[in-house]
C-alpha cells in the first residue's frame, strides 16, 4: 500500500478565506490538534505578510514537533529571510517557495518572459538552499500552464534542489482527467522525476478539488495538500478529511493510505470551524452535522437493520458518537418506536400507532421533531380526558390599536359544533371568552403558564392553565407550534377534566395530577 503525504495548509491557505484571521494563539491551538491527527507536514503562514504572522509561524515551529512545519515564500530573497526567521526553532522546517508559470500570470502579473521565470525560480531554490535541506516549489497557475513548460520548471526545480515539486490547480479550473494527466506526463517524461516527491494543491471553484487530488493520486501523486473542512482561498481547498477517507473507504481502488489518525478528524473540524469562524454546511461530506444523520422512514428502517445499508463510513471511525435518526415528516413507524424505547417508553401497538398519527401531525408543521416534542405527544396522550369538547378551528384578529377578536369553532362529543366569537383584553382572553360562551361554563382561569418545549423558532409551545369552579381546581395542557391554539387547547383539556371530575367527585382521577 503506498503512503500518501497530507501536508496541511489550513493555517496559510486555510486563512486565506475572506474574514479569517487567527492569532498566535488560536494558531498553535489549531497546529497542535493537527499534530495529534497526524499530518505529516503543516503550513503555518506566509511569514513576509506581515509580523504577526511571522510570529505565528515562529511560534507553531517552537511547539510542533511530530509534523514537519513550512512557510510559504515568493521566489524572493526577502521572503525567504523572513521564513528562515519564522522557523527557528522548528524541529523539521521546510521552506515552500512559488512562482507563478501559467501565460496569463506571466504576461499579466509577473510581467515575465518564460526565460526569467525559469531564473528567478532557480536563483530563489538555490538561495534557499543555503538554509533549507527540505525545499518545496510550487508552480502557481499550473492548471493553466503549458504541459511542456510545466515538464520545463519541474526538471529545473529537481537540479536546483527541491525536494517536492507541487502542481497547483490555483484557480480550480482542472477536471480529473486534465489534472490526473499532467501527474502522469511527469513521471513518464521528467528525468530525475524518482528523486522527489509530486504534490497535488486543488482548489474548488468546480467543486472538484477532491476528485482532482484523488486523480493525481491514480496518476502517481506522493503528497496531498488541502484544509481542515476544505476552507481557503474563494471556493476553498480540498478537504482533508474527505481526501483521506476516499483513500480509507476505497483502499481496493486506490491502493494508497496515509498515516492520519482517523478518529481526530471531527474534533478537528469542530476546533478549525470554531476559531476560523466558518461554519461547516451540515450537508459537508465526513464533517457535515447531517453526515451521519438519517431522516427517512426507509433510510432509518435500513440502519436498525443493518448499519452498512445506508453507511459507508460508521460514525466512531472520524470520532463521532454514533449515527443519528432524526424524527421528521419522513420518518417511519421502525425507527418512531425505536424512539420510543430510547425515551423510555414501553407502549402497545395500538398506542404506538394513535401516536405515530400525532407525531406526522406534528411533523408536517415542524422541520424537525425533537425528543421533547415526542415526550410532549406521548404524556398528553396517555392521560386519558374524554374529549367532551374539542377544538374545531380558530381564528384571532389581533392589532395594536385594536380590540383583539376571537372566533372559536367547538366541537361536542356527538359531532356538533358551535362557533362563537368573543373580544378580550388581550388575543389570549379573547379566546377563552369565546370558548366560555360556547361551552356555556362558569369558569374562573386562576393560572396560565407557557413554555417553549424545543429549541428554535419552529418550537412546540406548551401552555398550562388552572381553572376553578366553586371549590373545585383543575388544571389543562395544550401543545402545539402556535401558542394560541395551544392556549385553546389548553382551556379545552381543562373543562373538559372539570365536567369529567364533576361526573365523579370521589375520584382522584390522574387527569387532574399528572400533568
Ligand atoms: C496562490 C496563493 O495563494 S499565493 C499566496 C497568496 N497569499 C498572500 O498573498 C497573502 C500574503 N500577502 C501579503 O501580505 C502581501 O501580498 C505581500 C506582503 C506578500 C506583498 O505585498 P506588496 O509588496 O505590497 O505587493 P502586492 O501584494 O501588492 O503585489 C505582489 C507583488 O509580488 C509579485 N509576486 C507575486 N508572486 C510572486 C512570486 N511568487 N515571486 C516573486 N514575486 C511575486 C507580484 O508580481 C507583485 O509585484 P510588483 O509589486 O512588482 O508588481
Ligand atoms: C502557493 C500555492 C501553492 C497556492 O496556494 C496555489 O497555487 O493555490
Amino acid at each position: 500500500m503506498r503512503k500518501i503525504y497530507i501536508f496541511d495548509t489550513t493555517l496559510r491557505d486555510g486563512e486565506q478565506s475572506p474574514g479569517v484571521n487567527l492569532n498566535t494563539q488560536e494558531k498553535v491551538e489549531i497546529a497542535l490538534q493537527l499534530e495529534k491527527l497526524g499530518v505529516d507536514r503543516m503550513e503555518a503562514g506566509f511569514p513576509a505578510a506581515s509580523p504577526g504572522d511571522l510570529a505565528g509561524v515562529n511560534a507553531v515551529a517552537r511547539a510542533v514537533r511530530n509534523a514537519s512545519v513550512i512557510g510559504l515564500s515568493r521566489s524572493k530573497e526577502s521572503d525567504i529571510e523572513a521564513v528562515r526567521e519564522a522557523l527557528q526553532g522548528a524541529q523539521d522546517p521546510c521552506i515552500h517557495l512559488f512562482l507563478a508559470t501559467s501565460p496569463i500570470h506571466r504576461q499579466h502579473k509577473l510581467k515575465m518572459e518564460k526565460h526569467q521565470v525559469l531564473e528567478t525560480a532557480e536563483a530563489a531554490i538555490k538561495y534557499a538552499k543555503k538554509y533549507f535541506s527540505k525545499i518545496e516549489f510550487s508552480l502557481e497557475d499550473a492548471g493553466r500552464t503549458e504541459l511542456d513548460f510545466i515538464a520545463e520548471v519541474t526538471a529545473m526545480a529537481i537540479r536546483a534542489g527541491a525536494s517536492v515539486v507541487n502542481i497547483p490547480d490555483t484557480v480550480g479550473f482542472m477536471t480529473p482527467y486534465d489534472y490526473g494527466n499532467i501527474f502522469k506526463m511527469l513521471k513518464d517524461t521528467v528525468p530525475g522525476i524518482e528523486k522527489i516527491q509530486l504534490s497535488a494543491h486543488c482548489h474548488d471553484d468546480l467543486g472538484m478539488a477532491t476528485a482532482n487530488a484523488l486523480a493525481a493520486v491514480l496518476n502517481g501523486a506522493d503528497q496531498i495538500e488541502g484544509t481542515i473542512n476544505g476552507i481557503g482561498e474563494r471556493a476553498g481547498n480540498t478537504s482533508i478529511e474527505e481526501v483521506v477517507m476516499a483513500l480509507e473507504t476505497r483502499q481496493d481502488f486506490y491502493q494508497a493510505k496515509t498515516s492520519l489518525v482517523l478518529k481526530e478528524i471531527y474534533r478537528t473540524s469542530r476546533l478549525v470551524s470554531k476559531l476560523t469562524g466558518m461554519v461547516v454546511p451540515g450537508n459537508k461530506a465526513i464533517v457535515g452535522a447531517n453526515a451521519f444523520a438519517h431522516e427517512s422512514g426507509i433510510h432509518q428502517d435500513g440502519m436498525l437493520k443493518e448499519k452498512t445499508t445506508y453507511e459507508i463510513i460508521s460514525p466512531e471511525t472520524i470520532g463521532v458518537k454514533e449515527s443519528k435518526l432524526v424524527m421528521g415528516k419522513h420518518s417511519g413507524r421502525h425507527a418512531f418506536r425505536e424512539k420510543l424505547i430510547d425515551l423510555g417508553y414501553d407502549l402497545g401497538d395500538e398506542q404506538v400507532n394513535a401516536a405515530f398519527a400525532k407525531f406526522k401531525d406534528l411533523a408536517d408543521r415542524k422541520k424537525q421533531v425533537e425528543d421533547e416534542d415526542i415526550r410532549a405527544l406521548i404524556e398528553e396522550k396517555l392521560i386519558e380526558t374524554p374529549e367532551i369538547f374539542a377544538l374545531g378551528t380558530l381564528q384571532v384578529a389581533y392589532g395594536n390599536q385594536m380590540t383583539p377578536t376571537a372566533t372559536v369553532h367547538v366541537r361536542f362529543q356527538d359531532g356538533t359544533e358551535v362557533a362563537e366569537s368573543a373580544v378580550g383584553n388581550g388575543s389570549v382572553d379573547a379566546i377563552y371568552n369565546a370558548i366560555d360562551k360556547a361551552t356555556k361554563e362558569d369558569v374562573e382561569l386562576d393560572d396560565y403558564s407557557i413554555k417553549s418545549v424545543s429549541h428554535g423558532k419552529d418550537a412546540l409551545g406548551e401552555v398550562h392553565v388552572v381553572l376553578k369552579q366553586n371549590d373545585v381546581s383543575v388544571q389543562g395542557r395544550g401543545i402545539s407550534t402556535d401558542i394560541l391554539e395551544a392556549s385553546a387547547k389548553a382551556y379545552l383539556d381543562a373543562v373538559n377534566r372539570l365536567i369529567e371530575k364533576r361526573k365523579t367527585p370521589t375520584s382522584n382521577r390522574s387527569n387532574v395530577t399528572l400533568i
